[in-house]
Parts: C-alpha cells; sequence; structure tokens
C-alpha cells in the first residue's frame, strides 16, 4: 500500500476494538444528574461490559465512573426520588444466573439488588413523578406465582429440557428461541423508594457519594415483591415498547396480537393498580408503536406504520391520542420523513423527534398544535437517546456520524438560536478519536427508465493522501436494511478500517434509503434488482471519474440486505474484483418463511417477485470471487441462504471449484455468531479475513491469514 497515513486508533484492529462505545442515557427528574451507558473491552478481549458514567450536564467536569459490577450493568433510568436504577446480573452468581433490578441510591452508599425474577427483569420503567415502578420479566405460562415458576425452571433445568411447543408465532428472535416464558409487566412492591442518607455521604457536596458500585457487593437488604398486571399477556408483549406515566398511575405498552403467521401491533393502556387492560387505539391499516407518555398525562405520541403490501412500501407517521382514549390524530401532516423516536416536551406543547434526512438523523421539534412542518434543530449528525431537562430549556443525547463514534451532547432548545449553534459536545467518558484521511458528501443524478431524475447521495470515505497521482483503490459499501441510511458511525461496518488500509469507501442511500422522502422509498419498493441496483451503480460510475480513485482496482461489499444487493451484483456484472456477502439473502424463494419475522417480508413479497429479484437464479454468471460470511445463530436471515448459497458457487458459479476441490471463493463460518458478528475476537478475524480477500483480488497482494484460523 502506497498511501502514507499517519498512525490512527485505525491502523491496528487491537486499537480499534479497544475504542470505548458509548451507549444509553438517562436523566434525573431534577436535571442535575446524567448518565451515559459505555461500553469498554475486558482485559483478555474476549468480551464488551458496560458500565455507567456520570456525566456533567453542564460540560466542565469530566465524566465519572459510576459502577464496577463483573458482569457490566445497563438500562439506566432514574426514579422520582432520584435513584438511579440499572439491570445487572450479579457477580459471583452461577452462569445461568438473571439479570435484575439493581438501586443506586440519590443519598449515595451502595448499590443493592431491588428487585428480581426467576426469568430475569429485561426492563425497568420508573415513573417521574411518583414512587412507582413496573418491569418487564419473562415468566413462564404454566407458573402460576414465584414460586411455582422457580419450581418450573428448576424442572427444565434439571431434566435438561429445552423442548418448546409452540401453539403460535413468533417462534424465534433474532439469535435465541422465543418460549416457553414470555414476557410481562410487573408492579414493583413495597415501602417507597425514599432517598437514603448515610453519615458518610452527609459530606457530599452534589449529593451523590463518590463511591465506586460493585455489584458484587451485598447492599441493604431491600429486595422488593413484584404484582403481575399482564397475566394473560402470552406473547402479546414480545418484542413490545412501553412507557409509564409520570404519576406513575398507567402503561402504555404495544400489545401483539396474531392470525396465523401475521402479527399485529395496537396500543394499550394499563392501570398500574388495578392491571386492567384497555385498547387505547388500534388500526386496521398500521401497526403501532413506540408510544410515550406526555409529562401532564393526557396524551400519548407514537409511531404509526402503514401495512404495506407488494405494491405500496410502508409509512411511518407520528400520532396522538389522548391517553383516557377518543380519536387519534396526524402530527405534522406534510412532513415527508419517518419519525424514529419521540421524546416529550416537558410542557406537553409538543415532542422532540428524530428522524433520517439526507445522511443525517436531526432532531426536529414538532408542536401539537399549529405547524404541520417540524422545525429542523440540529444539522449534522444521527442523534439517538434523546431526554429533556425538565424546564424545556436543554436536551441531552447521543451523536454520532460516520466522522465519529457516538458523543454525549447539548442542546440548546431556545427559540431562534441558529442550528449550528445549539449543540455542544459534553466531556463524555470517550473522546473522538482521529480519523485516518476525511469524509465527504457527494451526490449523483440519475435518470430512472420513465424519465425522472434523482439525486442518489454518499458519503465517500477518502485514505489521506489519494492523489491522481497515486488513486485509492474503490469499495463499494451497500447497506442493510432494506429501509435505513448509511448516517450514523458503525462499529461492524467501519470503513476506517479500510480506510487506513489505504482503499476509499463508498457509502450511497440508493433508492429504498430512508431520509429522502416515501418516493425514495417507492422506487424500489417490490423491486429490488431495479433502482436499487441502478443507484448504486450510477454512484459507483460517477466516483470512479474522479483522479484519486482508481477504477481498475474495485469490490462491493454488503451485509444483510447489503449482502443480498451484493449478491446480485455479483450475478450481474463483472466489474468488480472481488464481493464480500455478510449474511445475505440468496434464493428469495426460500428466504420469507424462514426468517424469524416471516410475515413482515410477506407483506412485500409475492412469490412472482421473490422468483424476479432472487440473487440465486442468476449464480451461474457469477464470474467473481465472492467471500460469503454467515453466522449459524442468524435467524433474521437464516444460516439456510448462507449454505445454499457457498453450495452453489462451489458447484455452479461461473468460477465453480475445480476437480482438486480448489476454488476462489472463500466461506467464513461463525457457529457462535448471530446477524452480526459481536465478539470482540470474531469482530478481529472478519476484518482481517476481508482484508486479506480484499488484498489478493483487489490489490494482488498475498496476505497470511490469521493464525487462530488453524
Ligand atoms: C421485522 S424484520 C425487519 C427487517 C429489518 N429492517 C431493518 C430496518 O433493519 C432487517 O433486519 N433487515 C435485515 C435483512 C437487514 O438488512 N439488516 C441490516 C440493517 O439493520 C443489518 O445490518 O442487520
Amino acid at each position: 500500500m502506497t498511501h502514507t497515513t499517519s498512525q490512527t486508533r485505525f491502523d491496528d484492529l487491537d486499537d480499534y476494538l479497544a475504542l470505548p462505545r458509548t451507549g444509553a442515557l438517562a436523566l434525573s427528574p431534577d436535571g442535575r444528574r446524567l448518565v451515559a451507558a459505555q461500553s469498554a473491552l475486558n482485559a483478555d478481549a474476549t468480551r464488551w461490559s458496560t458500565s455507567l458514567w456520570e456525566v456533567d450536564p453542564d460540560g466542565e467536569a469530566p465524566a465519572r465512573r459510576l459502577t464496577r459490577g463483573a458482569k457490566g450493568e445497563g438500562g439506566p433510568a432514574f426514579t422520582a426520588a432520584g435513584d438511579l436504577l440499572f439491570v445487572a446480573t450479579r457477580a459471583g452468581e452461577d452462569d445461568d444466573a438473571k439479570p435484575c433490578v439493581w438501586r443506586l441510591p440519590a443519598g449515595g452508599g451502595e448499590a443493592h439488588a431491588l428487585v428480581r425474577r426467576p426469568g430475569g427483569i429485561s426492563g425497568v420503567l420508573p415513573a417521574r413523578a411518583a414512587d412507582t415502578v413496573v418491569v418487564v420479566a419473562d415468566t413462564l405460562p404454566g407458573a402460576t406465582d414465584e414460586a411455582s415458576e422457580r419450581r418450573l425452571r428448576k424442572a427444565r433445568s434439571k431434566n435438561k429440557v429445552s423442548a418448546i411447543l409452540h401453539t403460535g408465532y413468533p417462534v424465534r428472535y433474532w439469535d435465541h428461541d422465543l418460549g416457553p416464558d414470555a414476557p410481562r409487566l410487573f408492579a414493583v412492591e413495597g415501602a417507597p423508594l425514599a432517598p437514603e442518607k448515610t453519615d458518610e455521604n452527609d459530606d457530599a457536596e452534589d449529593g451523590t457519594a463518590d463511591v465506586e458500585v460493585t455489584p458484587a457487593d451485598q447492599g441493604p437488604d431491600d429486595e422488593r415483591g413484584t404484582r403481575d398486571l399482564t397475566p394473560d399477556a402470552g406473547k402479546a408483549l414480545l418484542g413490545s415498547s412501553s412507557a409509564i406515566s409520570d404519576d406513575g398511575a398507567f402503561v402504555v405498552a404495544t400489545w401483539h396480537t396474531s392470525a396465523g403467521s401475521a402479527i399485529r401491533s395496537h396500543l394499550v393502556r394499563i392501570d398500574v393498580a388495578t392491571g386492567e387492560r384497555s385498547v387505547l387505539v388500534t388500526e386496521e391499516d398500521a401497526d403501532l408503536e413506540d408510544p410515550v407518555v406526555s409529562p401532564d398525562g393526557a396524551s400519548v405520541a407514537y409511531v404509526a406504520s402503514s401495512i404495506s403490501s407488494p405494491e405500496e412500501a410502508p409509512r411511518r407517521t407520528a400520532w396522538i391520542v389522548p391517553a383516557a382514549g377518543g380519536a387519534a390524530r396526524r402530527l405534522a401532516e406534510a412532513w415527508d420523513r419517518w419519525p424514529a423516536s419521540l421524546t416529550w416536551l416537558p410542557d406537553s406543547s409538543g415532542l422532540l423527534v428524530t428522524a433520517d434526512e439526507q445522511g443525517h438523523s436531526p432532531i426536529f421539534r414538532v408542536a401539537l398544535e399549529g405547524a404541520d412542518q417540524p422545525e429542523r434543530l440540529t444539522t449534522d449528525g444521527a442523534y439517538g437517546s434523546v431526554v429533556v431537562a425538565p424546564d424545556g430549556t436543554h436536551a441531552f443525547a447521543t451523536r454520532s456520524s460516520y466522522a465519529y463514534p457516538a458523543e454525549v451532547v447539548r442542546i440548546d432548545l431556545g427559540d431562534g438560536v441558529a442550528p449550528d449553534e445549539r449543540v455542544r459536545a459534553l466531556r463524555g467518558p470517550a473522546e473522538r478519536p482521529a480519523l485516518p484521511g476525511r469524509l465527504e458528501d457527494v451526490a449523483t443524478t440519475v435518470t430512472d427508465a420513465d424519465g425522472s431524475t434523482h439525486t442518489v447521495r454518499s458519503y465517500l470515505a477518502l485514505p489521506e493522501g489519494a492523489s491522481e497521482e497515486n488513486p485509492a483503490p474503490l469499495l463499494l459499501w451497500i447497506h442493510g436494511g432494506p429501509l435505513g441510511s448509511w448516517n450514523a458511525w458503525s462499529w461492524r461496518w467501519n470503513p476506517w478500517i479500510m480506510v487506513a488500509r489505504g482503499y476509499a469507501v463508498l457509502l450511497p442511500d440508493p433508492a429504498l434509503s430512508t431520509g429522502y422522502g416515501q418516493e425514495f422509498v417507492q422506487r424500489g419498493w417490490g423491486a429490488w434488482g431495479d433502482a436499487p441496483y441502478t443507484d448504486l451503480m450510477a454512484a459507483t460510475d460517477a466516483v470512479e471519474q474522479r483522479p484519486e480513485i482508481d477504477e481498475t482496482r474495485t469490490a462491493a461489499m454488503g451485509g444483510s440486505f447489503g449482502g443480498y444487493m451484493a449478491n446480485w451484483v455479483a450475478g450481474h456484472t463483472d466489474r468488480f474484483d472481488a464481493v464480500v456477502t455478510h449474511a445475505s439473502l440468496w434464493a428469495l424463494d426460500q428466504f420469507g418463511p424462514t426468517t424469524d419475522a416471516a410475515y413482515y417480508w410477506a407483506r412485500e413479497m409475492t412469490p412472482e417477485m421473490g422468483l424476479e429479484n432472487s440473487p440465486h437464479r442468476f449464480v451461474g454468471d457469477i464470474r467473481t470471487p465472492m467471500l460469503v460470511i454467515h453466522g449459524d445463530k442468524d435467524y433474521r436471515v437464516p444460516i439456510g441462504e448462507g449454505l445454499r448459497l457457498w453450495t452453489e458457487l462451489l458447484s455452479s458459479s461461473g468460477l465453480p471449484a475445480a476437480e482438486d476441490g480448489s476454488t476462489v471463493h472463500r466461506f467464513l463460518y461463525f457457529p457462535d455468531e448471530n446477524h452480526w458478528i459481536l465478539t470482540p475476537q470474531h469482530a478481529k478475524v472478519w476484518y482481517e479475513v476481508v482484508e486479506t480477500f480484499l488484498a489478493e483480488h483487489v490489490l494482488g497482494e498475498a496476505r497470511d491469514l490469521p493464525e487462530v484460523l488453524g
């Protein structure tokens, strides 16, 4: 490689994997305490572990680590009294130990287990203005109380029975089996969660004790019981999202119903005192998701995702409904963007909404009354985990882009502030790493067969030193979804690893991408091999014209739907020197019913569409070396896709295996990984094998494979 790049964390994979990763935020009800989750590599580099850090909301003091449990902590949330709740597994317990809720008192002192359930706890919902906490916990259908649940679980484990008798759909999710237990909501019972005061923290000036919280330590014996709010939930709360009202009186949750293998999602209201449940809103033509209750308790905002058909793409819109029930009303009716997250303003006058837009995912302010177009508050970056200060003057969020990983920012919500002056990075747990190149925004005009023109925008990551004299080889990266956008930092698809090795990486948002309006999604709907493919080729053609790009050394790569598209590319053009396809859809005649959400794909994929757009039909036309990658625990795109792709490549591609069995194609198989390669050691192998394969076929250079591959 001839490019000269200064040393960065991206040159060395061990350095890269050791970069800390900032996650979810929580803000105390008084707005004075901001907590961020952060994942860091463990000592033997085989696991990331999450801890909680306190971030100064004013940006003055450096971030301070709060928890140090051996198995990590997550899901931070504050109670009304200012206690910090989080979910963690107690260190020292056996490997089957389940996560429970811990409480770090506002007044300081040790953290202690607050509530546990035999099947563990997966979520915690403290009310913001009342002493009420609701938790989400997996529960066996045959259990009548905690004692019987423990007995049934013990019987299964002692007899080593893992069999599950299904009566409906779904049966798997992502990388695990569903059942026989399923989530239910429980109210936490017991004495009020008042702040504890201890002698040693009386001196603490900021109201927090400067202690290192180690969940292995036993705190006060303060465990609470639970009361089942949804004993008849069955599978209704699988994958559900829920929110509690500030006064703790009710919870609003997505409630799933199924007919055959089709699943629909409605909103229910559950009274916390009685468990009484009523349907809050249901729509025949839309699934209703992600409810949030207004601070005054009067309204519930949510996202409606219209039920797509083979002809019509889904549309995501923001709505509100009276919390007591009544007619729902669409917000920002003229807005041609898809809301991703909703956060209420404290005076209940409107919401902060994130939505993809032109390669960013900004925060918008949506008023309940008046404007039918929201106000875009931020310029660059993709925002998440938005929380608002109680006086409404500012908010906090995480922000990332392809130029920097997630960082904690403060957003001034004042009227009339210029968007580029609103946002200020705080002193979070991690700093921005230096990049080995630069990021450009590029636009390409494409003309469809009907004469209509469209702009396909992309990011182009360029290595330092790329020039006409020293042009960089090009990697086309294709995003998944397909309803998504290359607009946020990704640790799994990180272009800077390849840029540090001298490649330019093109990240286009073709038809079906989000952030460009409904029509842009519709262009590719039901026709994956058409506009999405031609958009990608047009974006590649355009950057290959640039003097600093070497159009004679190129490869295409993608994961998931991006892998589908990489397979399609391989069967439709010989222009690339190599194709890398990760967790890819290969044979659409089999894919749909085998995934964890068959009903989702069935809405778009008729047998004709599946056949028309299936890459496997073009295997004989593949004359490009392919690196196939798949994890066995991938239930989103099941391993059958990777296995069939590999078998058909070896037997029927335009570059079949020779009689002695040798082939230019490669299959990198991960028996223990899911749709994403998540353990540090396997992420390292992933990048190393990809790099070696590209070096051989794009650069014509032989590299050693990692020794750990044997
Ligand atoms: C309920 S199934 C949802 C499909 C889903 N869609 C999105 C927006 O991601 C999905 O998982 N699609 C995969 C085939 C896929 O392409 N996933 C990508 C992007 O999330 C991945 O990198 O995993």
